[in-house]
Protein backbone atom coordinates (compact mmCIF):
# COMPACT_ATOMS: atom_id res chain seq x y z
CA UNK A 1 0.00 0.00 0.00
CA UNK A 2 1.17 3.32 -1.14
CA UNK A 3 1.69 5.86 2.34
CA UNK A 4 0.12 8.75 0.27
CA UNK A 5 -2.23 8.39 -1.72
CA UNK A 6 -4.92 10.49 -4.05
CA UNK A 7 -7.50 9.60 -6.72
CA UNK A 8 -9.37 12.08 -8.93
CA UNK A 9 -7.68 14.90 -6.75
CA UNK A 10 -8.81 18.70 -7.59
CA UNK A 11 -7.48 21.57 -5.39
CA UNK A 12 -9.60 24.66 -6.21
CA UNK A 13 -8.51 28.54 -5.11
CA UNK A 14 -11.64 31.21 -4.83
CA UNK A 15 -14.17 29.00 -6.70
CA UNK A 16 -11.06 28.13 -9.67
CA UNK A 17 -9.86 24.62 -10.04
CA UNK A 18 -6.28 25.03 -10.30
CA UNK A 19 -5.07 21.31 -10.77
CA UNK A 20 -7.32 18.70 -11.14
CA UNK A 21 -7.58 14.93 -11.90
CA UNK A 22 -4.12 14.26 -9.48
CA UNK A 23 -3.46 10.44 -9.33
CA UNK A 24 -0.62 9.86 -7.07
CA UNK A 25 0.90 7.16 -5.51
CA UNK A 26 3.72 7.77 -2.97
CA UNK A 27 5.72 4.78 -1.58
CA UNK A 28 6.61 5.07 1.91
CA UNK A 29 10.47 5.97 2.26
CA UNK A 30 10.23 7.49 -0.68
CA UNK A 31 11.27 10.96 -2.36
CA UNK A 32 9.20 13.02 -4.79
CA UNK A 33 9.23 16.24 -6.39
CA UNK A 34 6.38 17.88 -7.78
CA UNK A 35 8.00 20.30 -10.17
CA UNK A 36 6.24 22.96 -12.86
CA UNK A 37 6.23 26.15 -14.12
CA UNK A 38 5.40 29.68 -11.61
CA UNK A 39 1.24 29.48 -10.98
CA UNK A 40 0.95 25.91 -11.96
CA UNK A 41 -0.33 24.69 -8.68
CA UNK A 42 2.55 23.49 -6.73
CA UNK A 43 1.67 25.29 -3.39
CA UNK A 44 -2.28 24.80 -4.10
CA UNK A 45 -1.77 20.84 -4.47
CA UNK A 46 0.87 20.43 -1.57
CA UNK A 47 -1.75 22.00 0.76
CA UNK A 48 -4.55 19.75 -0.23
CA UNK A 49 -2.20 16.64 0.00
CA UNK A 50 -2.00 17.75 3.64
CA UNK A 51 -5.91 18.49 3.81
CA UNK A 52 -5.41 22.29 4.59
CA UNK A 53 -7.28 22.72 1.37
CA UNK A 54 -10.26 20.03 1.20
CA UNK A 55 -10.40 18.60 -2.06
CA UNK A 56 -12.51 20.33 -4.33
CA UNK A 57 -13.19 16.68 -5.86
CA UNK A 58 -11.57 13.23 -4.98
CA UNK A 59 -9.25 11.87 -2.38
CA UNK A 60 -6.48 12.44 -0.57
CA UNK A 61 -5.19 9.18 1.56
CA UNK A 62 -2.33 8.32 4.16
CA UNK A 63 -1.53 4.68 4.79
CA UNK A 64 -5.38 4.52 2.98
CA UNK A 65 -7.26 6.27 5.43
CA UNK A 66 -9.16 9.08 3.98
CA UNK A 67 -7.73 12.26 5.53
CA UNK A 68 -11.04 13.56 5.81
CA UNK A 69 -11.68 11.11 8.35
CA UNK A 70 -9.08 12.49 10.74
CA UNK A 71 -9.11 15.22 12.90
CA UNK A 72 -6.19 18.04 12.72
CA UNK A 73 -4.38 16.31 15.56
CA UNK A 74 -4.17 12.90 14.62
CA UNK A 75 -3.15 14.90 11.09
CA UNK A 76 -0.53 16.38 12.29
CA UNK A 77 1.22 13.42 14.02
CA UNK A 78 0.80 11.46 10.50
CA UNK A 79 2.25 14.38 8.43
CA UNK A 80 4.41 17.35 9.00
CA UNK A 81 3.71 20.31 6.46
CA UNK A 82 6.24 22.77 5.66
CA UNK A 83 5.24 26.01 4.52
CA UNK A 84 7.44 28.55 2.34
CA UNK A 85 6.73 30.86 4.47
CA UNK A 86 5.62 31.66 8.09
CA UNK A 87 5.15 34.91 9.86
CA UNK A 88 6.48 33.45 13.28
CA UNK A 89 5.01 35.58 16.42
CA UNK A 90 8.04 38.79 16.10
CA UNK A 91 9.83 37.67 19.65
CA UNK A 92 9.69 33.82 19.40
CA UNK A 93 13.02 31.95 19.65
CA UNK A 94 14.37 29.49 17.36
CA UNK A 95 13.72 26.87 20.79
CA UNK A 96 10.51 27.69 20.78
CA UNK A 97 9.54 28.06 16.91
CA UNK A 98 10.81 24.53 16.84
CA UNK A 99 8.72 23.52 19.57
CA UNK A 100 5.55 24.04 17.88
CA UNK A 101 6.36 21.21 16.39
CA UNK A 102 5.72 19.04 19.27
CA UNK A 103 2.05 20.63 20.28
CA UNK A 104 0.20 17.74 18.37
CA UNK A 105 1.61 15.38 20.85
CA UNK A 106 1.43 16.97 23.81
CA UNK A 107 -1.81 16.79 25.85
CA UNK A 108 -4.39 19.48 25.50
CA UNK A 109 -4.24 22.98 26.58
CA UNK A 110 -0.41 22.18 27.71
CA UNK A 111 1.62 25.12 27.15
CA UNK A 112 5.20 22.55 26.79
CA UNK A 113 5.25 18.71 27.99
CA UNK A 114 8.03 17.06 29.48
CA UNK A 115 11.09 15.38 27.27
CA UNK A 116 10.62 18.18 24.42
CA UNK A 117 13.72 19.92 24.51
CA UNK A 118 16.15 16.97 23.32
CA UNK A 119 13.59 16.44 20.38
CA UNK A 120 14.18 20.15 19.36
CA UNK A 121 17.91 20.28 19.97
CA UNK A 122 17.87 16.73 17.66
CA UNK A 123 16.11 18.58 15.28
CA UNK A 124 17.89 21.70 14.93
CA UNK A 125 20.96 19.64 15.12
CA UNK A 126 19.52 17.48 12.00
CA UNK A 127 19.84 21.03 10.08
CA UNK A 128 23.09 22.77 11.88
CA UNK A 129 21.30 25.38 13.85
CA UNK A 130 21.75 24.36 17.10
CA UNK A 131 24.12 26.43 17.96
CA UNK A 132 20.93 29.60 17.22
CA UNK A 133 18.81 28.25 19.78
CA UNK A 134 17.98 30.90 21.91
CA UNK A 135 18.03 33.27 18.91
CA UNK A 136 14.87 35.34 18.25
CA UNK A 137 13.12 34.13 14.43
CA UNK A 138 13.69 38.02 13.47
CA UNK A 139 17.19 37.60 13.17
CA UNK A 140 17.76 35.12 10.98
CA UNK A 141 18.83 35.31 7.22
CA UNK A 142 16.15 33.90 4.90
CA UNK A 143 18.00 30.64 4.60
CA UNK A 144 18.20 30.50 8.34
CA UNK A 145 14.72 30.59 8.49
CA UNK A 146 13.67 27.68 6.21
CA UNK A 147 16.26 25.82 7.95
CA UNK A 148 14.53 26.08 11.28
CA UNK A 149 10.88 25.69 9.73
CA UNK A 150 12.48 22.11 8.32
CA UNK A 151 13.57 21.61 12.16
CA UNK A 152 9.75 22.18 13.45
CA UNK A 153 8.83 19.97 10.72
CA UNK A 154 11.01 16.95 11.66
CA UNK A 155 10.22 17.61 15.05
CA UNK A 156 6.60 16.87 14.76
CA UNK A 157 7.83 13.30 14.26
CA UNK A 158 5.55 12.29 11.36
CA UNK A 159 7.15 10.05 8.86
CA UNK A 160 5.44 12.06 6.10
CA UNK A 161 6.91 15.58 5.13
CA UNK A 162 5.09 17.77 2.62
CA UNK A 163 7.15 20.47 1.83
CA UNK A 164 6.89 23.85 -0.14
CA UNK A 165 9.94 24.95 -1.76
CA UNK A 166 12.24 23.65 1.00
CA UNK A 167 15.77 24.55 -1.06
CA UNK A 168 14.53 28.56 -1.63
CA UNK A 169 17.24 31.20 0.16
CA UNK A 170 19.50 27.62 0.87
CA UNK A 171 23.06 28.47 -0.70
CA UNK A 172 24.03 24.92 -2.83
CA UNK A 173 25.67 23.65 0.48
CA UNK A 174 22.86 23.62 1.78
CA UNK A 175 20.30 22.88 -0.61
CA UNK A 176 22.46 19.21 -0.91
CA UNK A 177 22.59 19.35 3.10
CA UNK A 178 19.40 19.37 3.50
CA UNK A 179 17.78 16.73 0.76
CA UNK A 180 20.51 14.31 1.99
CA UNK A 181 19.17 14.99 5.21
CA UNK A 182 15.78 14.30 4.51
CA UNK A 183 16.70 11.03 2.78
CA UNK A 184 19.10 9.98 5.79
CA UNK A 185 15.67 10.63 8.20
CA UNK A 186 14.00 7.87 5.71
CA UNK A 187 10.76 9.58 6.05
CA UNK A 188 8.20 9.70 3.26
CA UNK A 189 8.65 12.78 1.63
CA UNK A 190 6.91 15.25 -1.26
CA UNK A 191 8.26 18.30 -2.11
CA UNK A 192 7.45 20.94 -4.25
CA UNK A 193 11.10 22.27 -6.50
CA UNK A 194 11.87 24.63 -8.74
CA UNK A 195 15.36 23.35 -9.31
CA UNK A 196 14.72 20.76 -11.87
CA UNK A 197 18.64 19.44 -11.58
CA UNK A 198 17.79 18.85 -7.76
CA UNK A 199 14.20 16.87 -8.75
CA UNK A 200 16.66 14.81 -11.45
CA UNK A 201 19.66 14.02 -9.01
CA UNK A 202 18.46 13.73 -5.31
CA UNK A 203 14.54 12.62 -5.87
CA UNK A 204 13.41 8.88 -6.78
CA UNK A 205 10.01 10.15 -8.92
CA UNK A 206 9.09 12.90 -10.16
CA UNK A 207 5.49 14.67 -10.73
CA UNK A 208 5.19 17.80 -13.49
CA UNK A 209 2.55 20.08 -13.10
CA UNK A 210 0.98 21.77 -16.25
CA UNK A 211 -1.88 23.32 -17.25
CA UNK A 212 -3.84 22.46 -14.04
CA UNK A 213 -3.09 18.47 -14.54
CA UNK A 214 0.10 16.27 -13.88
CA UNK A 215 1.51 16.37 -17.73
CA UNK A 216 3.84 13.56 -16.08
CA UNK A 217 4.93 11.71 -13.17
CA UNK A 218 7.65 8.84 -12.47
CA UNK A 219 11.39 8.44 -12.20
CA UNK A 220 13.03 11.45 -12.97
CA UNK A 221 15.06 10.01 -15.70
CA UNK A 222 11.66 9.12 -17.66
CA UNK A 223 9.76 12.21 -16.37
CA UNK A 224 12.09 14.94 -16.85
CA UNK A 225 13.38 14.25 -20.39
CA UNK A 226 14.30 16.91 -23.01
CA UNK A 227 10.69 16.62 -24.69
CA UNK A 228 9.13 17.07 -21.24
CA UNK A 229 11.41 19.61 -20.44
CA UNK A 230 10.79 21.71 -23.52
CA UNK A 231 7.26 20.99 -23.80
CA UNK A 232 6.53 22.16 -20.28
CA UNK A 233 9.27 25.01 -19.43
CA UNK A 234 11.04 25.79 -23.13
CA UNK A 235 14.24 25.49 -22.11
CA UNK A 236 16.73 23.24 -24.36
CA UNK A 237 17.83 20.39 -21.75
CA UNK A 238 20.10 17.58 -21.96
CA UNK A 239 19.78 14.29 -19.71
CA UNK A 240 23.29 12.42 -18.21
CA UNK A 241 23.34 10.01 -16.23
CA UNK A 242 26.22 9.65 -13.86
CA UNK A 243 27.83 5.98 -14.37
CA UNK A 244 29.22 5.94 -10.68
CA UNK A 245 25.53 6.46 -8.80
CA UNK A 246 23.64 5.95 -11.34
CA UNK A 247 21.81 9.67 -10.74
CA UNK A 248 20.35 11.56 -13.59
CA UNK A 249 21.91 14.77 -14.35
CA UNK A 250 20.23 17.20 -16.20
CA UNK A 251 21.84 20.10 -18.46
CA UNK A 252 19.33 23.30 -19.27
CA UNK A 253 19.37 25.90 -21.40
CA UNK A 254 21.13 26.19 -25.16
CA UNK A 255 24.32 24.48 -24.72
CA UNK A 256 25.90 26.41 -26.99
CA UNK A 257 29.64 26.24 -28.11
CA UNK A 258 31.83 28.78 -26.65
CA UNK A 259 32.53 31.06 -29.27
CA UNK A 260 36.46 31.40 -30.00
CA UNK A 261 38.01 34.56 -28.72
CA UNK A 262 37.74 37.16 -31.46
CA UNK A 263 41.33 38.28 -33.02
CA UNK A 264 42.18 41.74 -32.39
CA UNK A 265 43.59 43.59 -35.41
CA UNK A 266 46.81 44.96 -34.92
N1 LIG B 1 -5.82 32.89 -2.78
C1 LIG B 1 -5.82 32.86 -4.10
N2 LIG B 1 -6.82 33.45 -4.82
C2 LIG B 1 -6.83 33.39 -6.16
N3 LIG B 1 -5.90 32.74 -6.89
C3 LIG B 1 -4.91 32.14 -6.24
C4 LIG B 1 -4.80 32.16 -4.81
N4 LIG B 1 -3.71 31.45 -4.45
C5 LIG B 1 -3.15 31.02 -5.60
N5 LIG B 1 -3.87 31.43 -6.67
C6 LIG B 1 -3.57 31.17 -8.08
O1 LIG B 1 -3.50 29.77 -8.25
C7 LIG B 1 -2.48 29.46 -9.21
C8 LIG B 1 -1.54 28.43 -8.61
O2 LIG B 1 -0.79 29.04 -7.56
P1 LIG B 1 0.26 28.22 -6.74
O3 LIG B 1 0.81 29.13 -5.70
O4 LIG B 1 -0.32 26.94 -6.30
O5 LIG B 1 1.35 27.92 -7.88
P2 LIG B 1 2.86 27.45 -7.73
O6 LIG B 1 3.08 26.42 -8.79
O7 LIG B 1 3.14 27.03 -6.34
O8 LIG B 1 3.60 28.79 -8.10
P3 LIG B 1 5.08 29.32 -7.78
O9 LIG B 1 6.04 28.41 -8.51
O10 LIG B 1 5.08 30.68 -8.39
O11 LIG B 1 5.28 29.33 -6.30
C9 LIG B 1 -1.81 30.77 -9.59
O12 LIG B 1 -2.32 31.20 -10.84
C10 LIG B 1 -2.22 31.71 -8.49
O13 LIG B 1 -2.32 33.04 -8.97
Amino acid sequence: MSHLSSRGLAAAVGGHTIVSGVDLDVPRGSMLALVGRNGSGKSTLVRALVGLRPPAAGTVAIDGVDLRTLTPRQRATRVAYVPQEDGPPEDLLVGEMVAMGRIPHRPPWAVDAKGEAPLVMEALELVGMADKVDRPCQHLSGGERRRVLLARGIAQGADLLVLDEPTNHLDVHHQIQLLETLRALGCTVIAAVHDLQLAAAHFDAVAVLHAGAVHAVGQPADVLTPATVHDVFDVPATQLTDPATGRVHLVLGPGAPVPAPRKVPA
